[in-house]
């Protein structure tokens, strides 16, 4: 960021979207008037420039505190806090302020502006002139998924609690700031809703590369859109601070186990794609040849199992052994081919690919449907494996990071970047 002592520049005069600064918290601890703990006790931690970090944690651990302190909306009590570099204590709170995106749950649109005056307050705030908020106002309602021509000029009690949110998402980068900080943004949604939002926001963000500190109580979100999710506990006390991997597969303690929750080496398989692992190979035929060549090629075994394919290499349908002595065509042999995958997918969907075909597979298409390879339970299983062991050391404790291990941080050492 720049030398002098203002707030993370907003809005460059180029097209390109302003990129990420770094987060620090050295120390932060916030004790409000008339408690007798601190909410905040002495954080400390580095949020990498251009990353998503997800806080999640227990009802009152501190999280929104922790959070609220980084653009000063509450002062904290002793500590430092950096952005970009910047002693945000040294930083006039308002400048501050409209350096950093900021979308909660209340939404917070104000009522007696339209849409687009709600999306342009920011850029109007710093002195952008009309034209290029206008401009600005259009592309970001774009960019959120909301039609302009359609929303621009509604209030937002005529929008749904979904396009509200995206109003707030909206306004939150209108004036393209390098930081966001996002308390809840998607909380009060129905989850098809939240869901779409959440791949809209990691959408964008691969386009953007902000820095976005993400407050949620929900896991499955955390471990969907952050690169490193910070699992806190009472008084924001840091239990682990990893990537979403190292702590599904290896989670600090009972505390982080337990708030990982079931299933975590399927939330694992959400992680991973199929371009990710090596695909398998099956016997093919196409559906013209003769059932007993293709018996020939499949051999004997138990429980072999080949792809019949269309004259344009789709899969159509599973046969076995069994399957191909009963059959006189290979075109009505064993079971049609329902579902597939293609080398995008996560292995969940593999997954239940696998499961719905019954034959031990989930097979993978190529962009035009054409056979690729497939998927077995092994090589599923294997992946879990593969990533267990990558976050375990010998003595089963994570691989390389000091102070993450089970009872080993103090909360001002789960810095993953110090
Ligand atoms: N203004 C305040 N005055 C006194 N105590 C406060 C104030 N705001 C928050 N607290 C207390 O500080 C602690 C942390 O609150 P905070 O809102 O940061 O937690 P949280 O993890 O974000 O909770 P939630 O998930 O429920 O939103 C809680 O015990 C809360 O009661």
């Amino acid at each position: 960021m720049s030398e002098t002592n203002t707030a993370p520049k907003p809005g460059g005069e180029s097209d390109r979207a302003t990129s990420g600064v770094e987060i620090r918290l050295e120390n932060v601890t916030k004790q409000y008037g008339g408690q007798r703990h601190p909410a905040v006790d002495s954080v400390t931690m580095t949020i990498p420039a251009g990353e998503t970090v997800v806080f999640v944690g227990p009802s009152g651990c501190g999280k929104t505190t922790t959070m609220k302190m980084i653009n000063r909306l509450i002062e904290p009590t002793s500590g430092r806090i950096t952005v970009g570099g910047q002693d945000v204590l040294r930083l006039n709170p308002d400048e501050l302020r409209r350096g950093i995106g900021y979308a909660i749950q209340q939404v917070g649109l104000l009522p007696h502006l339209t849409v687009s005056q709600n999306v342009g307050l920011v850029p109007g705030l710093i002195g952008w002139d009309k034209s290029r908020i206008a401009e600005r106002t259009e592309e970001m309602l774009d960019l959120v998924g909301l039609d302009p021509a359609e929303y621009r000029d509604r209030f937002p009690k005529q929008l749904s609690g979904g396009q509200q949110q995206r109003v707030g998402v909206a306004r939150a980068l209108a004036a393209d700031p390098p930081v966001l900080l996002m308390d809840e943004p998607f909380g009060a949604v129905d989850p098809i809703t939240r869901g779409n939002l959440q791949d809209e926001l990691m959408r964008l963000q691969e386009e953007m590369g902000k820095t976005i500190v993400f407050v949620t109580h929900d896991f499955d979100e955390a471990v969907k859109l952050g690169d490193r999710i910070a699992v806190l506990g009472y008084q924001s006390k840091i239990l682990q601070y990893d990537t979403p991997e190292a702590i599904l597969a290896n989670p600090a303690d009972e505390t982080v186990a337990g708030f990982v929750g079931a299933g975590a080496a399927l939330k694992q398989l959400t992680l991973r794609r199929v371009r990710d692992i090596e695909l398998e190979q099956l016997p093919t035929a196409t559906a013209g040849e003769e059932p007993a060549a293709f018996a020939a090629r499949l051999g004997g075994r138990r429980g072999a199992v080949g792809l019949v394919l269309d004259e344009r290499g789709r899969p159509l349908r599973w046969v076995t052994r069994r399957d191909l002595d009963r059959s006189g065509s290979l075109a009505t042999a064993g079971r049609p081919v329902e579902d597939s995958v293609d080398r995008a997918s996560t292995l969940q969907d593999a997954l239940e690919a696998l499961l719905t075909a019954d034959a031990g597979y989930a097979v993978v298409t190529r962009s035009r449907g054409q056979y690729a390879g497939v998927v077995g339970l092994d090589s599923l299983m294997g992946t879990i494996r593969a990533l267990r062991e990558q976050y375990e050391d010998e003595d089963g404790t994570p691989d390389g990071r000091p102070g993450d291990g089970p009872g080993g941080s103090d909360g001002g050492s789960g810095a993953a970047h110090a």
